[in-house]
């Protein structure tokens, strides 16, 4: 899976709502605010089955009602079509459940 052009970032990156580039790292990252720690949680199950099905997992940090989300390709170093597309599973599981 080779990593995304300059042409395919300046396409897909401005389209994905509240992610941004990690520093330091070719990433990207999100927190997730929810009302509590069972729609956290819950969020994160669903999205887990649907990342074990891409074959393509997250890195995240949950404490309560928030997860902090980052997306890279390990095997590509950077990102990749798959970060994005993880990207917006997680946007279309979130929606209507997150807060702000
Ligand atoms: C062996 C297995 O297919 C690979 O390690 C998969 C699993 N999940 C993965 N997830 C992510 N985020 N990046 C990968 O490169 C990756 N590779």
């Amino acid at each position: 899976m080779p990593r995304l052009t300059d042409a395919e970032r300046s396409e897909l990156l401005p389209a994905l709502e509240g992610w941004a580039l990690v520093e330091g790292r070719d990433a990207l990252r999100k927190t997730f605010v929810f009302d509590d720690f069972n729609a956290a949680f819950g969020w994160m199950t669903r999205v887990a089955l649907a990342a074990e099905a891409m074959n393509h997992h997250p890195e995240w940090f949950n404490v309560y009602n928030k997860v902090d989300v980052t997306l890279s390709t390990h095997d590509a170093k950077g990102l990749t079509r798959r970060d994005i597309e993880l990207a917006q599973r997680m946007d279309r599981l979130a929606a209507g459940l997150t807060k702000e």
